[in-house]
């Protein structure tokens, strides 16, 4: 085993191993050489985890963060944290899987209390579908309104977890292929409040979103429906004036109070059992412009398009190693080397 993290280097300040196991595109985007920087002046280093060797091997650390799936992960992540309790590993596998699927997902949500502000929050009526014989059952769509938005009930980072379809009417449902979860499509403005939090950090910014579907457009549509995978992948050709409107539109747009956005976030974060997730929010523009609905969450997003990411992630390393010590109980801080049990 690697020299006890916590020896101070000839004097110096006590440094803490931050350990990440992540994909490569994500390792990409994540540990840049501003954060690595940034987080090394505070004594915490970046450690790039080889998730196939085994963890005991490797280390130690005074902190796990991760973004990788499968039975071999999780038991190893199980089997490093039965060595070393006190170490935190962000987050647990089992909080995580419930971002994997879209109505678990949206479940929470739902079942969150009221916010004490005047908006009021929520999430899209939808219906989950399993089967092509459930989605000829005419009893299935009475709850909902077209136009829908049909997506795959499973939201494991895949690509093909992403690909959408706007549903226009009745006809176009034939060409979905379930399990999947149909939506309400709530026309929002063109714009979409992106609300990413690190454990108590909140941070919320806006961007464009799919464009509000006009009720001729729905009377018209001869399509069915139109797939997409991305919102800069549009399913309707924007002409450049229109580009330039969606632009204004994006920069007028008012955020939600941060008080209200908070609260859910804060919500959220303790009935999910996260400290590292965005949620897609929004205004849902048919009634008085106070209803907000949340459409997805995301496990561990993409950070780095978070403006000053690199002293929010550190802050929150910062944080990690230092908890709360109650002086009664000092044998239980420090990091994993010093938990022999
Ligand atoms: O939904 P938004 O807020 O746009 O954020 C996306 C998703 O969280 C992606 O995760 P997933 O595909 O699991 O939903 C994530 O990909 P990875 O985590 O797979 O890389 C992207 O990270 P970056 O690629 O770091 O931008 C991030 O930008
Ligand atoms: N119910 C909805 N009403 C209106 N637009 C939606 C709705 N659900 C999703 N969208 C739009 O589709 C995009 C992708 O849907 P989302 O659920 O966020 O999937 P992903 O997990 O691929 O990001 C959103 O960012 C938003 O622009
Ligand atoms: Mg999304
Ligand atoms: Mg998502």
């Amino acid at each position: 085993m690697a020299a006890a993290a916590d020896e101070p280097p000839s004097g110096g300040e006590r440094r803490y191993v931050i350990g990440y196991a992540l994909a490569p595109k994500k390792q990409q985007s994540f540990i840049q050489a501003s954060l690595v920087s940034l987080a090394g002046g505070r004594g915490l280093e970046l450690v790039a985890v080889d998730p196939s060797r085994p963890l005991p091997e490797q280390g130690p650390f005074d902190l796990l963060i991760h973004k990788l799936y499968g039975e071999e992960w999780r038991a190893q992540l199980d089997a490093f944290s039965a060595l070393h309790p006190s170490v935190p590993v962000v987050d647990p596998p089992h909080a995580i899987d419930r971002l994997h699927n879209r109505i678990s997902m949206l479940q929470v949500v739902s079942e969150l209390d009221a916010a004490p502000h005047h908006q009021t929050f929520g999430i899209p009526s939808q219906v989950v579908v399993y089967d092509a014989a459930a989605l000829a059952d005419s009893g299935l769509l009475a709850a909902l309104r077209f136009p829908l938005i049909a997506k795959p009930l499973v939201a494991d980072g895949t690509a093909k977890s992403h690909k959408m379809s706007l549903v226009y009417h009745r006809d176009g449902l034939r060409k979905l292929r379930p399990p999947l979860v149909l939506q309400e499509f709530v026309n929002h403005g063109g714009v979409i409040f992106k609300v990413y939090v690190v454990g108590a950090h909140v941070t919320c910014v806006k961007r464009r979103s799919l464009p509000d579907v006009s009720t001729d457009a729905l009377a018209d549509s001869a399509e069915g429906s139109v797939s997409f995978s991305q919102v800069s992948n549009l399913p309707t050709e924007r002409t450049t004036a229109q580009e330039y409107y969606d632009d204004v539109r994006l920069e007028d747009a008012v955020m939600p109070p941060a008080a209200f956005v908070n609260h859910i976030a804060a919500a959220l974060r303790q009935a999910l059992g996260l400290h590292l997730f965005n949620f897609d929010m929004i205004r849902d523009v048919r009634g008085t412009g106070d209803r907000y609905l949340v459409i997805d969450i995301n496990y561990f997003p993409g950070y780095a398009k978070m403006p000053g990411y690199e002293t929010v992630l550190t802050d929150f390393f910062w944080e990690m190693v230092h908890p709360y010590k109650d002086p009664e109980k000092e044998e239980e801080k420090g990091s994993n080397h010093a938990v022999v049990k």
